[in-house]
């Protein structure tokens, strides 16, 4: 449950992200690749925690394993916010990392999200959704789509959102116990840059299998555990690699099926570690959203 006063936030989740298929259809003159994918938030999140401070300054009061303070992505965010809007006021915050690093489910890039709603309502800097989301572009090529706040086709590096219709069912995810980095993968020989373009209608109108990511051929040379869990996953529906890895995830039409699925996933050889969630329509503070 969410907790709102005055001067404290708590509870507030970062939603994960899937994408539900993703294309490279070129890259930029600054390297960034031109994508086509389809966002699909998840009812399973990160925690965060605000605590307002009078003095200014921002702070995290917890030990985040492998994520420095300066480089925190919800550090970063919180002081391009301050600088932003010129608040001279600050925060602790505490974050409670559910979601895997290097999974392809947009953790970072959502608690950073998670962290510009919060802060703007508790430094009351009404800065609208729009403005919000051109801070947090300069944050991450995912941040937008979280402040969008509903599901979305994206283009151009992500960042150009159009609202989807998708339907409502549970996702079983692997999270196959590495970690990608988006950066390896995007610049890789072997990635194909060349996908034609689909419309929206094109998404809607064919079987969720037509679609692939043509960032998964390249993750699986590089990580063989990516390719095992797709390949166990195979055998109950259509298996995907989200984002640039390493998290795989296969649609569910029940609870049930998701349990039954989750019941056989294998403890040995491998180190996987298997979820549930239900889609969601909405981000969670999608109501602390002014447009
Ligand atoms: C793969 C996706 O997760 C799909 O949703 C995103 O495109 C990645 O978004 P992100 O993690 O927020 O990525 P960023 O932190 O902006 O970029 C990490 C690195 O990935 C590469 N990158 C990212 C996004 C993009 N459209 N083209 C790229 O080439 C760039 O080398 C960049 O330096
Ligand atoms: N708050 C944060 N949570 C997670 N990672 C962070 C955070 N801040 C910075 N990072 C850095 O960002 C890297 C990518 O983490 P993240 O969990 O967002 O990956 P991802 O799920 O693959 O993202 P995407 O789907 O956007 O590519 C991490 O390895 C870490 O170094």
């Amino acid at each position: 449950m969410i907790k709102i006063g005055e001067t404290y936030l708590e509870n507030c989740p970062a939603p994960a992200k899937l994408n539900l298929f993703l294309h490279v259809t070129g890259r930029r003159d600054d390297g960034y690749h031109l994508l086509e994918s389809a966002f699909q938030l998840l009812d399973h999140s990160d925690l965060l925690h605000f605590k307002l401070r009078s003095d200014g300054q921002i702070l995290r009061t917890n030990d985040v394993p492998g994520v420095p303070q300066e480089s925190d992505l919800v550090i970063r965010a919180a002081k391009l916010l301050q600088r932003h809007s010129g608040s001279q006021l600050g925060a602790e915050i505490t974050l409670d990392k559910k979601l895997p690093m290097g999974g392809g489910l947009g953790g970072g890039s959502s608690d950073a999200a998670t962290t510009l709603i919060a802060l703007n309502r508790l430094w009351n800097s009404k800065l609208s959704r729009q403005q919000l989301m051109e801070l947090g572009l300069k944050l991450g090529a995912d941040v937008p789509f979280f402040l969008f706040g509903q599901n979305a086709f994206a283009q151009g590096i992500g960042e150009a959102l159009t609202p989807l219709q998708t339907p409502d069912c549970w996702y079983v995810v692997i999270e196959p116990g590495v970690s990608a980095p988006t950066a390896a993968i995007f610049s890789s020989k072997a990635l194909t840059r060349n996908s034609p373009s689909i419309k929206v209608s094109d998404f809607q109108r064919y079987p969720q299998g037509t679609w692939k990511n043509d960032l998964q051929s390249v993750a699986i040379q590089l990580f063989p555990e990516i390719l095992a869990a797709l390949d166990w996953l195979n055998a109950y529906g259509t298996a995907k690699m989200t984002g640039s890895g390493s998290c795989v995830f296969c649609a569910c039409d029940s609870e049930e099926t998701a349990n039954q699925i989750l019941k056989n996933v294998p403890k040995k050889p491998h180190s996987w570690n298997a979820w549930k969630a239900k889609t969601l329509h909405q981000h969670p503070l999608a109501n602390w959203l002014a447009d």
